[in-house]
């Protein structure tokens, strides 16, 4: 899985970006389309998958439990499932590599499953906090051993015993987190009774809409102030389905905000997945002045999708409502990029979950935009960028990568409006996400 050949790559000032791609399947849809599928009884297909390494962590875990998953061609995936309840003891430890969601979720499978597995990671992953889903997990009955962490965290490598069955909960997230909603509805699957999430803050619904769409009995009541109540009943069972995984807007970020600063762009980008809970930087970029034009919007595998054709567009500084902050969680660090680039101020507030990502992102993206020559200050929560008004950056200078995809394409983003090039140490990470970054970008350079 682990892929140790460095590859540092330069990124220098850019022609106009013109043209049309299509981007890879979305991350977290492909995550659960493979857990669903193997949880189904009979065979489901599904198309569009992402092929990035996280992904693929989770499709070699589930066929260490017991799933057959196969690939047909790109993208082209089948799965026959165990039925919920038959995930089988894997022999060895699950290798989750980068991936935060694979690990989360397949905790919560495993929870309420009679068998124990060992989860193991890459040197980014096994520094991230486990605790949240440990402590709902443990509530349900799972008897999980981790390792000690920095600042009395638990992390990777761990060990998780599941209860069969276990103990229906209903929990109340102290955090916005779909992965921790999530793992704690897969683990609600294998529960009798009724598993309940209480979600003041609204994330990502991806789990909810594929659950309802394999057959699970899951309902959704909004408070007046927006908390929601996800209930699930358990002991499910799951109806085979065919799944078309949209486009992922947080890949499809690296191309809007490329398209938006480089002048003379005209960029459209194909079958983008706009479900609300994921679209919050399209709606930030264009109250900034961005020209993003939705085309052809239309619903595919049940998520709202459409065509956006982006634009060169002077930007304008903006304070960024925090409330928008779950619906854009993975575009931070580009939208900082943009923000160096824009006339006048971007306050960022309120995103201290992006401390605990592959890097802590905040501190990362502050200490290199500042090496590039743009004016940023960090504060505990946010960042505050002073933009240059779409004069280039100066550039010039070396970027770690820190094992995480998005510093590595947002400073490659950086890079090509910059005068002098920008390095990035190590841009390998990019293929959890998103394999074909480069060769895209290469192919709208004109
Ligand atoms: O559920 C998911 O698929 C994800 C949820 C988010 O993480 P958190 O739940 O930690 O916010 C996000 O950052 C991650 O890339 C994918
Ligand atoms: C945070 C991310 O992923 P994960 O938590 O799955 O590692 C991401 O893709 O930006």
């Amino acid at each position: 899985m682990t892929d140790l050949t460095i590859k540092p790559r330069r990124f220098s000032a850019s022609s106009p970006l013109q043209g049309r791609i299509a981007i890879p399947g979305d991350k977290s849809i492909s995550h659960r389309a493979l857990i669903l599928s193997a949880l189904a009884v009979g065979t489901s297909r599904v198309t569009g998958l992402l092929e990035g390494h996280d992904v693929l962590a989770t499709a070699t875990a589930m066929r260490a439990m017991g799933a057959g998953i196969e690939r047909l061609e790109s993208g082209e995936w089948v799965i026959d499932g165990v039925g919920v309840g038959g995930l089988l003891q894997p022999r060895e430890a699950l290798d989750m590599g980068n991936s935060g969601t694979s690990t989360r979720l397949l905790m919560g499978l495993v929870a309420s499953h009679p068998i124990t597995a060992t989860f193991i990671g890459d040197a980014s992953l096994s520094g991230r906090p486990m605790g949240r889903v440990i402590d709902p997990l443990s509530q349900m009955g799972a008897d999980i051993t981790a390792s000690p962490g920095a600042n009395g965290t638990k992390t990777l490598p761990l060990m998780i015993r599941g209860l069969a069955p276990a103990i229906p909960l209903s929990y109340r997230l102290p955090m916005a987190s779909a992965q921790v909603k999530s793992a704690v509805l897969l683990a609600g699957l294998n529960t009798p009774g009724i598993t309940e999430v209480i979600e003041p803050v609204p994330t990502r619904d991806h789990s909810e809409r594929m659950l309802q769409g394999f057959g699970a009995e899951l309902s959704v009541e909004t408070e007046a102030d927006g908390t929601r109540h996800i209930r699930l009943r358990g002991e499910a069972e799951l109806k085979p389905q065919i799944i078309a995984v949209p486009g992922d807007p947080s890949s499809a970020a690296f191309f809007i905000v490329a398209a938006l600063l480089i002048p003379g762009s005209d960029v459209t980008i194909a079958n983008v997945g706009l479900n609300p809970t994921r679209a919050g930087l399209v709606e930030v970029l264009q109250s900034m002045g961005g020209d993003i034009e939705l085309l052809d919007a239309r619903t595919v595998g049940g998520e709202p999708v459409a065509d956006l054709r982006v634009r060169h567009s002077m930007l304008e500084g903006i304070a960024v409502d925090p409330a928008l902050a779950p619906s854009m969680i993975d575009e931070f660090p580009i939208l900082f990029v943009a923000a160096a680039l824009a006339e006048g101020r971007t306050v960022t507030t309120g995103l201290d979950e992006l401390r605990v990502k592959e890097s802590d992102r905040l501190s990362v993206m502050a200490a290199g935009l500042q090496a590039i020559g743009a004016r940023v200050e960090e504060s505990a929560d946010g960042l505050v960028i002073e933009g240059t008004g779409g004069d280039p950056l100066t550039g010039g200078a070396t970027i770690g990568g820190h094992l995480d995809h998005r510093i590595c394409m947002s400073f490659a983003v950086a890079g090509l409006v910059s005068t002098a090039p920008v390095e990035i140490d190590d841009m390998a990470p990019v293929a959890t996400s998103f394999p074909n970054f480069e060769p895209l970008l290469e192919g709208l350079q004109r």
